[in-house]
């Protein structure tokens, strides 16, 4: 496993982007160690189900170069580095709540290299700037994340797609959906095994909520 089973999914990746994918297995190994931002037991697993489960965005949508991109409780930098380290060209905020996690985003994303990232301690909800896009993965329910989010897009649109949220979502969704406008992406679509069978990536565009 680790970087043959992105190269599986992801076959134009360049020999830069191999060796950054393949550095984070140390990384992480060697930051867990201090500070816990993944499981023991999904540390088996990290390219698995932290790494192409992240990538799994990007089978929805391809970010154009210039786009700014904000990962919302991105813990350990899930899925904001994995993203950073595919797009090098798109600019990425990741933000999380506690310090100790963006030390680890910070220490990450110089050990590999990646000059497309800025790490906030602070909380969303209180962030000025404005993005493109806002990606996440286990943070809070969609009906409060929208609220969070009121304000914080730019008007310009760099993709047809639009302005909007990626959120990677597990399970029954249609309660926490009820009522949202969005489109369901199921990663077991595009990636094999059964960690990805339940997976998906939802799509709120920036025109489907108040913002
Ligand atoms: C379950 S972890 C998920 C981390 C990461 N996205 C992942 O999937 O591995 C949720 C993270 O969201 C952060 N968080 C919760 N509310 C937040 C807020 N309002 N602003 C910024 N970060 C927040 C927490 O500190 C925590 O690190």
């Amino acid at each position: 496993m680790s970087t043959s089973l992105l190269l599986k999914y992801f076959p134009d990746l360049t020999e830069n982007q191999i060796q950054q994918f393949s550095k984070l297995q140390n990384l992480y190994g060697e930051w867990n160690e201090k500070i816990n931002v993944i499981s023991r037991k999904d540390m088996e697993s990290l390219y698995e189900k932290h790494i192409l489960h992240s990538l799994g965005i990007a089978k929805v949508m391809e970010f154009a170069p210039g786009t700014r991109v904000l990962d919302i409780g991105t813990g350990g930098g899930f899925p904001g580095i994995p993203l950073a380290i595919l797009f090098p060209e798109v600019e990425f905020t990741l933000i999380d709540s506690i310090g100790k996690k963006i030390s680890v985003v910070n220490a990450v994303a110089e050990g590999v290299g990646l000059k497309n990232v800025t790490a906030i301690h602070g909380r969303a909800e209180k962030l000025k700037e404005k993005f493109h896009f806002v990606v996440s993965r286990a943070v809070t329910q969609m009906p409060e994340f929208l609220r969070w989010l009121k304000g914080k897009f730019d008007k310009e649109q760099f993709n047809p797609k639009h302005n909007g949220i990626l959120y990677l979502k597990g399970g029954d969704l249609a309660e926490e959906l009820a009522g949202i406008k969005c489109e369901i992406y199921n990663l077991k679509n595009y990636f094999e095994g059964e960690f990805f069978d339940t997976k998906k990536v939802v799509y709120v565009s920036k025109g489907n909520f108040n913002s």
